[in-house]
């Protein structure tokens, strides 16, 4: 079967990657994600700076393999760590390389995409929209008005396709205003949906203690629990956003999974929780799980079902 896929003009020869901020902080776990299955790589969203991020524990796995709580706190090698992983990358691999950017301020995340833009590389440039706002405001994914601000700056500078990380939406009304956003800007070709649901609270029954240290234990949550909310994010986007495409992640862990979000719109399925816990080799496992169900089905493609999700 076949399951290579294209977003905003790179081709993949499988929809799957991991999800920003897993397996991408350094060099070496770029280079397993080149040897892995995986059809790409993103890297950790990047700031202007070097950043330590928070104290440990910052990221657990939940007990009962329902998913994760992590508040990491954007530790990341600053920007021309992954501007000069870019340019030294092999284009001619057969995996496209997405590069992650969350400015702590709009004056940043524009400086880090001239410098991009200057460097003209072919790597596909996404902007994760959970980066904080200004102190006090809600992120910029939760703030419509500033997402537009933001948008109408970056877009034009950036010229290429290039594609958005959102938070998840809850209220139907939002996936119309983001989406009415999103539509505004031809050259933004895709969102990826979602990033980790926000400030969850992990807590240990025996110790009576929060799970991670940082920020009261408030963390974002990610894994299986998150998925029918991704799906659901996933498919409104795809229903609202003619023309571009979807990313889906949120609670893949197998075949299936990654299966429904594709059903529900996904034209690439990245992995985060599962990926952190199993290791790239997670990649061919599921690729071989997707397949199985795929024949089982009877589908060559995953152009035959993307998006098919039916109602009753
Ligand atoms: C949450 C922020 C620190 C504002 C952005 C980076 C980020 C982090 C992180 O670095 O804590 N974790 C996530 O699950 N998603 C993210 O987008």
């Amino acid at each position: 079967v076949d399951l290579s896929t294209t977003i905003a003009g790179a081709h993949l020869d499988n929809v799957f990657f991991n999800a920003s901020g897993v397996w991408c902080q350094h060099e070496e776990e770029l280079q397993a994600l080149l040897e892995s299955g995986s059809g790409s790589l993103i890297t950790k969203s990047a700031t202007y700076e070097h950043r330590e991020g928070n104290p440990s524990p910052r990221y657990l796995p939940l007990p009962s393999g329902i998913g994760s709580i992590n508040s990491m706190g954007l530790p990341n090698e600053g920007y021309e760590y992954y501007l000069n992983y870019a340019r030294k990358f092999d284009y001619t691999h057969a995996k496209p390389l997405f590069i992650s950017l969350s400015g702590l301020s709009l004056a940043d995340n524009v400086k880090m995409v001239e410098a991009f833009v200057q460097a003209n590389l072919p790597c596909i440039l996404e902007v994760n929209f959970s980066c904080p706002n200004v102190p006090g405001k809600p992120q910029l994914g939760y703030d419509i008005d500033a997402m537009d601000a933001a948008l109408a700056t970056l877009a034009p500078l950036i010229k290429k396709p290039f594609g958005i990380k959102l938070p998840p939406y809850f209220d139907i009304a939002h996936f119309d205003q983001v989406a009415a956003v999103v539509n505004k800007y031809d050259n933004l070709a895709y969102v990826t949906c979602i990033n980790s649901v926000g400030n969850g609270l992990a807590i240990d029954l025996d110790t009576e203690t929060a799970l991670i240290k940082p920020k009261d234990g408030f963390g974002g949550l990610g894994g299986l629990m998150v998925l029918n909310t991704a799906l659901a994010n996933v498919n409104a986007f795809y229903r609202r956003l003619p023309g571009k495409q979807v990313i889906g992640v949120g609670g893949v862990v197998s075949g299936k999974e990654a299966f429904l979000h594709i059903l529900a719109g996904a034209s690439a399925v990245q992995i985060g929780t599962q990926l952190k816990e199993e290791g790239p080799a997670m990649f061919d496992r599921i690729k071989k799980e997707l397949t199985e169900i795929m024949e089982k089905k009877g589908y060559k493609s995953v152009e035959e079902f993307r998006g098919k999700v039916k109602t009753l």
